[in-house]
């Protein structure tokens, strides 16, 4: 039936469909165009099937409700979402250059003025999220998306929620970027994104995440001590390693005199607001301004 209300309600024959841009457990993601307006969007289908055998309605639920009112240059935008009877469309922003981590794969590690751009741009968005009481919790290099310009944006908001909180993640992905309280199963507040901001500027600059080991139950471990080692990688410049100076709570001796953990401090009320990542020398040093994106 035609809904009488002013906002246009969307369906699949307003879009032309194009190439699988990739798939996921859920359903799958294909580049899309909006006939009317000719708008290019990446468009999400999932199977209300697979949610519902895997239980994750709620959370795509949340997901849509708190990405539909998120609006920064550094995070995906969701236009819309609309279904029929046995699929959900989420109508995304498209970036038109991919996925991040690919890129990491590729390069195995990012220079100085890329990773300070991207960690600055992804300081923004968080303290954007924050400022509306979300946290994301999910901050890893598969979550996070390049725009045309190379402009760094965050996306994937299946796993965020207002804070506080003390929801769990039933559904185990990589445990490398879990912050101590998470893993202790503690109330976590939005510094569970202060904390992954510091994994994520290790792996950028190290190509690998700072916990690693061989089984989760090591990870657990070293995450809970903040077991936070630094390879003694040359190219890795002193300023970069002061970037997250502070008191590092590895064992005396352990932290390489550079670079420590502002970041990754286990006293979550400790960590570095986000609002001081713009002043820290080291971003400053580097931080790219075409690369942050519409600011
Ligand atoms: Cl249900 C589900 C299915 C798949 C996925 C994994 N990806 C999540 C992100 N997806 C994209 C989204 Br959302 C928004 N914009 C995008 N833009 C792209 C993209 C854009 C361009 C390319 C092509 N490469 C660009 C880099 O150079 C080599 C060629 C590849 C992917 N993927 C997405 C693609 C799929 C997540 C959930």
């Amino acid at each position: 039936n035609s809904t009488a209300s002013t906002s246009r309600r969307w369906t699949l024959d307003d879009f032309e469909i194009g190439k699988a841009l990739g798939k996921g457990k859920f359903g799958n993601v294909y580049l899309a165009r909006e006939r009317q307006s000719k708008f290019v969007v990446a468009l999400k289908v999932l199977f209300k099937s697979q949610l519902q055998d895997s239980n994750v309605e709620q959370q795509i639920r949340r997901e849509i409700e708190i990405q539909a009112h998120l609006c920064h240059p550094n995070i995906l935008q969701l236009y819309g979402y609309f279904y029929d009877k046995d699929k959900l469309y989420m109508v995304l922003e498209y970036a038109a250059r991919g996925e991040l981590y690919k890129e990491l794969v590729c390069c195995t590690h990012f220079g100085e003025s890329r990773s300070a751009s991207y960690i600055l741009s992804l300081a923004r968005a968080l303290q954007y999220c924050h400022s509306h009481n979300v946290i994301h919790r999910d901050i890893k290099p598969e979550n996070l998306l390049l725009g045309l310009d190379g402009e760094l944006k965050l996306a994937d908001f299946g796993w965020s929620v207002h804070a506080p909180s003390n929801r769990r993640r039933t559904m185990c992905g990589t445990l490398d970027y879990l912050s101590p309280e998470m893993v202790e199963h503690k109330i976590h507040t939005s510094a569970v994104d202060n904390w992954c901001l510091g994994v994520l500027t290790y792996e950028f600059l190290f190509g690998g995440p700072p916990f690693e080991a061989p089984d989760h139950y090591d990870t657990y471990k070293r995450i809970s001590k903040v077991d936070l080692r630094f390879p003694d990688s040359p190219e890795v410049s002193p300023e970069a390693k002061a970037f997250i100076r502070k008191v590092c709570e590895a064992p005396a001796g352990r932290c390489d005199p550079y670079i420590s953990a502002l970041l990754l401090i286990k006293d979550a009320s400790q960590r570095l607001p986000l609002t001081e990542v713009e002043n820290d020398p080291w971003i400053r040093a580097h931080a790219d301004p075409k690369l942050l994106g519409g600011q």
